[in-house]
């Protein structure tokens, strides 16, 4: 059997003497949707910042694309994508100002070029010419994500990614999503709080409560067990009791 696109082996943080991200092991298979779950404060920013190697662990280690999150933090650049929730660009640069700038950071071959195909690809090609200062939340995201696939990666991380999104917004983005995993075979990592988009976009899912990890399963045994939304909710909830989410208020 190939080796995961993701390994977490006791994955663990800690911030001034206090363990927010608990020795997470996990794999994640190549071509995977994978939904990152957990109430707020949980510690998934934490875990997406180790695994793009903005973060060291305090201890353990990760696998991404086969190479060690510690030991080969550039060989793990080279193949991921990451979009955090907040998109940072240069207000005052056009959107096609702004890719070609981070197409040209990242060593990307013909910027110009690839930044339009990028851009068509993501049907967005009104935006190349607008600056980016007037963007709504919908539109920085999809420059984001633009951004984040510029060398075609074969992990994308995204970080709520349908936070502050509106319906249609959120649709887009899913839609996009799948396109990049269909037809690119990209291994998505999301975190989300919105279990409503779960079991339309992910293959599997994982829950974490206070650093740990609590549930982690493909969705078809998710659903197969769970049924619809509204019992998800309820497993969800079930898992991060309300009584343990007051401890962290
Ligand atoms: N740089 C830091 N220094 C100190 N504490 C931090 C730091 N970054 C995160 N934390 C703490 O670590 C814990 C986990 O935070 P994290 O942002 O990973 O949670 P999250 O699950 O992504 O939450 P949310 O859903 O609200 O975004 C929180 O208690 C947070 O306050």
């Amino acid at each position: 059997m190939s080796e995961p696109m993701i390994r977490l082996n006791r994955l663990t943080q800690s911030f001034d003497g206090v363990t927010v991200v608990d020795a997470l092991s996990m794999d994640i298979e190549q071509g995977e949707i994978f939904g990152f779950l957990g109430h707020n404060g949980a510690g998934k920013t934490t875990t997406i910042q180790m695994l793009t190697t903005l973060a060291r662990p305090a201890s353990g280690t990760a696998t991404v694309a086969g190479y060690d999150i510690c030991n080969e933090p550039l060989e793990v650049r080279r193949r991921i994508g990451y979009v955090p929730e907040n998109v940072r660009l240069y207000d005052t640069l056009t959107a096609a100002e702004n890719l070609v700038f981070f197409a040209r950071l990242s060593g990307v071959d013909a910027p110009a070029r690839r930044v339009r195909e990028v851009l068509e690809l993501l049907d967005c090609t009104y935006l190349a010419d607008k600056r980016v200062g007037g963007f709504s939340k919908g539109m920085r995201q999809r420059v984001g994500l633009a951004q984040a696939i510029l060398h075609g990666p074969a992990v994308l991380f995204l970080d709520e990614p349908t936070s502050g999104l509106d319906p249609m917004g959120i649709k887009m983005l899913r839609d996009l999503v799948m396109r990049l995993n269909t037809e690119f075979g990209m291994t998505i990592f999301m975190n989300t709080h919105l279990i409503s988009e779960i079991a339309k976009t992910c293959t599997s899912i994982a829950v974490l409560s206070h650093g740990k990890l609590v549930y982690h399963d493909r969705i078809e045994a998710v659903t197969a067990r769970y049924g619809d939304d509204a019992a998800l909710e309820e497993l969800y909830l079930s898992l991060t009791p309300v009584g343990r989410l007051a401890e962290v208020a």
